[in-house]
């Protein structure tokens, strides 16, 4: 099914982990097998197989060009047209968050979140998502009153809002300056936890990768290159061993060698 790309719903009570709730029999989120597309008879993406599980963050990184968002439109079903093959389970309630933030620039913060959004409640939901997402009084205000991180605030109150069981964010932080970015990122993390969907993450950020994500999966001609658990205990400081040597060997990965001690752009 197409993602929901506007929109938002909130229970109050407190949902449980969906780790917690998957039964042995339950599958996972996202099965995608054997999926291939390419453009103009160029193979961009050549037997993909990934599985995410319910309530799993997977980054996905891979060189510029490497097929990250052809693959993440596929699994949004967004891709019609594109020539390929191959199987994709995913769930009924998918949401998607883009690099911009897509609001409507003719409707308010709070209309913006509730658009077309089904159930009872929705203007109460929506004000309680926007809360959520640090965005408490700014509900009247029209997009561009806001700023680009504000923005993708509003952005993700409204795909949340809908309890999306995968939750699909091309470069999300992409556009937003460093400070900015990591309080996204957190609020990201926040919001995750409290929503509990399974996360796909398109970044160019392989710290935002291994700050973030549960699992980093390497996109590399065309196939999945490296699928690394990201196994680091305690908060994830970008300055601990352990956290260096994740990076270097995702950088690796990347065709990066020269190891360096901090970010460097994928
Ligand atoms: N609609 C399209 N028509 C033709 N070629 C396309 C189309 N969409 C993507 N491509 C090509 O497919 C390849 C993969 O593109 P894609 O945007 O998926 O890569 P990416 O890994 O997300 O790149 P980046 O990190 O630079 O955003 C690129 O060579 C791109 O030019």
């Amino acid at each position: 099914m197409a993602p929901d790309t506007g929109g938002l719903t909130l229970d109050t009570a407190p949902k449980p982990s969906p780790a917690a709730d998957a039964s042995p029999g339950d599958g996972p989120a996202v099965r995608v097998r054997g999926l291939t597309r390419g453009f103009g008879g160029r193979v961009v993406l050549d037997g993909i197989d990934l599985d995410i599980r319910r309530g799993e963050f997977v980054a996905l990184l891979g060189r510029s060009g490497s097929g990250k968002s052809t693959l993440l439109r596929a699994v949004a079903g967004l891709d019609h047209g594109v020539a390929g093959r191959g199987s994709m389970d995913t769930p009924e309630h998918v949401s998607m968050v883009f690099q911009d933030s897509r609001l409507l620039p003719w409707q308010r913060v709070l209309a913006n979140v509730v658009l077309s959004l089904p159930g009872p409640n929705a203007r109460e939901r929506g004000r309680a998502a926007l809360a959520e997402a640090g965005l408490e009084g700014r509900e009247r205000a029209w997009p561009h009153e806001l700023s680009g991180g504000e923005q993708q605030r509003a952005a993700l109150a409204r795909s949340l809002v809908r309890e999306p069981e995968l939750l699909l964010a091309d470069e999300p932080f992409g556009a937003l300056d460093a400070l900015t970015r990591m309080r996204m990122q957190a609020l990201l993390l926040r919001l995750v936890e409290a929503h509990r969907p399974a996360v796909l993450l398109v970044t160019h950020s392989v710290d935002e990768a291994i700050t973030l994500a549960d699992r980093v999966v390497v996109l590399a001609d065309g196939t999945v290159g490296a699928d690394v658990p990201v196994d680091l205990s305690g908060p994830r400081e970008s300055a601990s061993p352990a956290f260096a040597d994740l990076r270097r060997r995702l950088l690796s990965e990347l065709g990066v060698t020269d190891a360096p001690d901090e970010e460097a752009p994928a």
